[in-house]
């Protein structure tokens, strides 16, 4: 039984685990893994369940099976709570033998439920199949223990009517959310129909009566959150610990966000059945960041193609300035997967309904209506995407242009009214009426039209006749010729799919737009065209009905192949298995990220201290955000950083403190540290800490005297040619250090001319040079070789304890920045010898012989007041400071003692703090989010003087 796929996957990881004791920690092995066993247990006729006794397709039989009663579950809930694939619950499954049968919960949430309600009397319902490719897409789909909540499609302001729909909806396990008719209007009709489905299909903005559109969208906006909400609190009432929540379609881009604000550890995937525009499109929206980053709430975000994730990621990048990798989204060390799950249709279910004796009676009625004549079919909600006008002007072309065809060929479209309540979509069914009315008069004769255009009315009852209408559209679909969908744009058209399902005998061809999702799995079979190419569709139609048979069957048979294989079951079970597999993937992460800083401990820790030592990063530290939220990023602003204001005031407290020493290390220049920090008693290093300057006295370096800057022209040389051919990247100059920086240029461009540069300083004049080429997320930097920030603070600790004859032992220590990798060394400098484990559980005291040196250190003579002492000591400098081995200290400490041998540092595990700001991965033991957690921490310190 496939519905235990699940279990058995997790039965194979058990055996796994009791030989190994570990999960696979590649995604690629563990999903491959999973598929292979989904696939070995599948039984070949999974899906008879859905069918009665003749093998009849009943579309509403996959409802009812998915609704098992939960007394028939074999589960239990509180195994769930972590889901199947989760990596506690495989490692604790290692102990455990018995293996029960499971069947995952899936929570399906989309704006439309299957079934549209109709009102009979006060408290009876009708129910009817709700016509769009979402619903045939998840209908084909009996794995799991679903439960579906949305909209039912009509307004119920009364409690009895809602009491009784509830009731009935609830045979069917779907749960609805009730929408009043003002939400209906706003959210549905107006911000969903009337902006985001033309956004994303690439109509722009309403042009109509600009003024109005401006006025509304505000309101629209906020009853679409408000609805997306609503939807929301229904989940939460019916969700249970270790369901998987799958949230449909671009009317509930707020969904994820609103579900994870209730509840973080629900695992909540999203799929978009549209296309995703480029970013282009996308950033016209007002609301377009708000709107990506609820998304990105999600754990797994879906699209049907590699393009509309492409657009997704990039409008991420683009508009959000996040980093965009081969897996997602990144933001601050989360990541939110990005993939392609292409959907799929229910084949099965229309391969065996070609063999029912209606089905069949339908098709001889349809051939001798038709008898004489080829078919062509088009099937098509009357939506303005879908091209029907562009298709048939081409049919009128066609006609025009091959009058032997007029009386030889019928065009049968059959159009679904759609969203009539929109005013486009009103205009579009006038307009479409207009063009078939005036090409049967032009074609047409007294007996026979060209076009026969069947407007659908409302599709059919569940009690009446349901199956009717799936299997006269299967007949249609198995007597055409040719089937032409011309989607101007199309998320993926399940149209497409359905006829190929259906001419296994026949073969026909079909013509297919190229702008639509299924062009890219369908392509190699069918005729691909531009549907706003009238000419070229006219030709191919005449190419489509001469076709040679061999080369139909040809055509046919790669098409059906895909079609029978890429199923809407296939693209539940991918979704679903990779959507609980973000849970195994992040707590792989996870064991990479140290915790956050505990903060009242480490204020504790500081209030107890005597002699403490602040080492405090500069850039994305203590600097003011300008990228606030909602406001775009000011590349003015943060090209001259500044001091957080609200630090000054606790910056001044704790500078005035005798028993506390801060030094603040940067990358910056001196005049930059000068301007920000000129007015405080602390240490300034500027340069990774090549200048060195208590603010009391002058600058001196830590350049050894011999050091070669030969390369600073040619490497300058370099930057200046990259700044000129990328737009808003700068390169800075420093006296030691050269920097280019691409943060504000297009990403993908800065990306490419990064990859450039990069290529040519390790191959190009400066390949041979002493220097480190240091890579940034936006920036590359050269600079002397061996320079770090580990390696600055070993001299700077060298030139303080001399500086102060440092009376007591530093007996606390706090570094916090926002470093790059490279001089993350910061971070480990003062623990080399800390037994080895997680740093932060680590109560271990550092050894008490670590770190001791006297204040008449050799090292001290490192430095040189650049003013007053232009030559500094040459031998120091060259062979000790600047070895790049950044051991000064290690090689000093044993040899040096404060003061007749006792300790300088007295720090254990409990009184160092080293913390990263706003970086996920680092090898500091702590993290804070951002530069505002680090205004916090301060204030705290300050508050403790006091
Ligand atoms: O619910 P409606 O407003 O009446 O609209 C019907 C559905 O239209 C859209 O369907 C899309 O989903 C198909 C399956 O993935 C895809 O093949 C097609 O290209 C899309 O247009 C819409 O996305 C659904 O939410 C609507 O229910
Ligand atoms: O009278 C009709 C016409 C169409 N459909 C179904 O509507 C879906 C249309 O899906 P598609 O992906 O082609 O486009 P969408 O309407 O979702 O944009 C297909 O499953 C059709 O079988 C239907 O149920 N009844």
């Amino acid at each position: 039984d496939p519905t235990r796929v699940a279990i058995m996957y997790e039965d194979e990881l058990l055996n796994q685990c009791s030989s190994t004791n570990t999960v696979p920690t590649s995604r690629l092995e563990r999903l491959l893994r999973e598929r292979e066993l989904r696939r070995s247990t599948r039984s070949p006729h999974a899906n008879d369940e859905s069918r009665d006794s003749n093998g009849n397709v009943d579309v509403f039989s996959n409802i009812n099976d998915m609704y098992l009663s939960d007394g028939e579950r074999g589960y239990r809930d509180e195994d769930l709570s972590e889901g199947i694939f989760s990596e506690k619950h495989l490692n604790d499954s290692c102990d455990k033998q018995d293996a029960r049968v499971r069947k995952q919960r899936l929570l399906v949430v989309a704006n439309r439920l299957p079934v549209s309600a109709t009102r009979k009397s006060e408290d009876s319902w009708a129910l009817e199949i709700s016509v769009g490719g979402l619903v045939s897409a998840l209908l084909g789909i009996n794995e799991f223990e679903a439960r579906w909540i949305g909209w039912a499609g009509v307004n119920v302001p009364d409690e009895i009517g809602q009491r009784s729909l509830t009731k009935a909806l609830a045979e069917k396990r779907c749960i609805p959310v009730f929408l009043d008719e003002e939400t209906v209007h706003q959210y549905y009709n107006g911000y969903c129909n009337n902006i985001l489905w033309p956004l994303f299909h690439y109509l722009g903005l309403p042009q109509e009566d600009r003024l109005a559109t401006t006025r509304s969208f505000q309101s629209q906006f906020a009853s679409y959150k408000n609805a997306n909400q609503m939807f929301a609190d229904v989940v939460n009432e019916h969700y249970k610990e270790g369901d998987v929540v799958w949230c449909h379609d671009y009317h509930l881009m707020f969904l994820p966000r609103c579900l994870k604000e209730y509840n973080s550890k629900m695992k909540v995937g999203w799929f978009l059945h549209t296309p995703f525009p480029s970013s282009e499109i996308h950033r016209t929206l007002p609301s377009r960041s708000e709107l990506l980053r609820s998304v990105l709430a999600a754990d797994l975000v879906g699209f049907h193609t590699y393009d509309y994730a492409r657009h997704f990621v990039s409008a991420c990048t683009r508009i959000l300035g996040l980093e965009g990798t081969p897996d997602g989204v990144e933001d601050q060390g989360k990541l939110t997967r990005v993939a392609a799950f292409p959907i799929g249709i229910d084949s099965d279910r229309f391969v065996r309904a070609l063999e029912l004796p209606q089905v069949k009676d339908h098709m001889k009625e349809l051939k001798e209506r038709f008898a004489g004549r080829m078919v062509m079919l088009g099937v098509d909600r009357l939506d303005m995407i879908k091209g029907i006008p562009q298709k048939i002007l081409a049919f009128e072309k066609f006609l025009e242009e091959n009058p032997i065809w007029r009386d030889k060929v019928v065009l049968v479209q059959i159009a679904v009214p759609t969203r009539t309540d929109v005013p486009e979509y009103q205009k579009l069914s006038s307009q479409v009426h207009e063009i078939v009315g005036r090409i049967n008069g032009r074609f047409g004769s007294l007996t026979t039209v060209p076009i026969h255009h069947l407007v659908r009315s409302r599709p059919s009852t569940l009690t009446d006749d349901r199956s009717l209408d799936f299997h006269a559209l299967c007949a249609l679909y198995a007597v055409t010729d040719v089937a032409l969908v011309t989607s101007l744009r199309d998320g993926m058209n399940l149209v497409s799919y359905e006829f190929v399902a259906c001419q296994a005998s026949k073969k026909g061809v079909l013509i297919l737009s190229e702008f639509a999702g299924a062009a890219q799995s369908l392509g190699a079979g069918a005729i691909l065209v531009n549907p706003w190419n009238v000419t070229e569709v006219a030709a191919s139609i005449g190419y489509a009905l001469t076709m040679p048979a061999d080369e139909r069957e040809k055509r046919h048979r790669h098409n059906f192949t895909h079609v029978t294989t890429h199923t809407s079951q296939e693209w539940a079970e991918t979704f679903v298995s990779e959507l609980n597999d973000t849970v195994v993937e992040a707590q792989l992460r996870t064991r990479q990220i140290p915790p956050l800083l505990p903060k009242e401990e480490a204020v504790e820790r500081y209030l107890r201290s005597n002699n403490r030592l602040l080492i405090l990063g500069f850039n994305a530290t203590l600097t003011e955000p300008v990228d606030t939220q909602g406001r775009r990023i000011d590349q003015f602003k943060e090209m001259e950083p500044k001091l957080h204001p609200d630090l000054k005031e606790p910056l001044k407290r704790l500078c005035n403190d005798p028993n506390t020493t801060i030094i603040v290390l940067s990358g910056s220049d001196r005049n930059v540290l000068d301007e920000n920090f000129g007015e405080y008693n602390l240490w300034l290093a500027a340069e990774h800490g090549m200048f060195l300057r208590l603010t009391t006295e002058d600058w001196m370096t830590t350049m050894p005297e011999n050091l070669n800057m030969d390369w600073v022209d040619s490497v300058k040389h370099v930057f200046e040619y990259f700044t000129e051919r990328t737009p808003r990247s700068h390169f800075e100059l420093r006296e030691t250090s050269l920097v280019w920086n691409y943060k504000y240029a297009d990403v993908e461009f800065g990306k490419l001319q990064s990859k450039d540069l990069l290529q040519h300083l390790w191959t190009g004049p400066i390949s041979n040079a002493s220097v480190d080429v240091v890579q940034g997320g936006r920036s590359v930097e050269v600079r002397a070789v061996g320079v770090t920030k580990g390696a600055a603070i070993d001299r700077i600790l060298g030139e303080i304890v001399h500086h102060n004859e440092v009376k007591a032992p530093i007996d606390y220590v706090l570094c916090v920045g926002h470093f790059l990798p490279k001089d993350e060394d910061i971070y480990t400098f003062f623990e080399p010898e800390l037994p080895a484990g997680p740093a932060p559980s680590a109560r271990t005291k550092i050894a008490s012989s670590l770190n001791r040196f006297t204040s008449n250190s050799t090292g001290l003579a490192a430095f040189r007041r650049k003013a007053s002492l232009p030559s500094p000591t040459p031998e120091k400098r060259a062979t000790d400071s600047f070895s790049g081995n950044g051991n000064w200290w290690s090689r000093m400490r044993d040899k040096m003692t404060m003061h007749e041998g006792s300790s300088v540092l007295d720090l254990n595990g409990d009184n160092y703090f080293s913390c990263a700001v706003g970086r996920k991965r680092s090898s500091a033991r702590y993290l804070l989010e951002s530069s505002a957690e680090v205004v916090s921490l301060l204030k705290e310190l300050a508050e403790c003087q006091h």
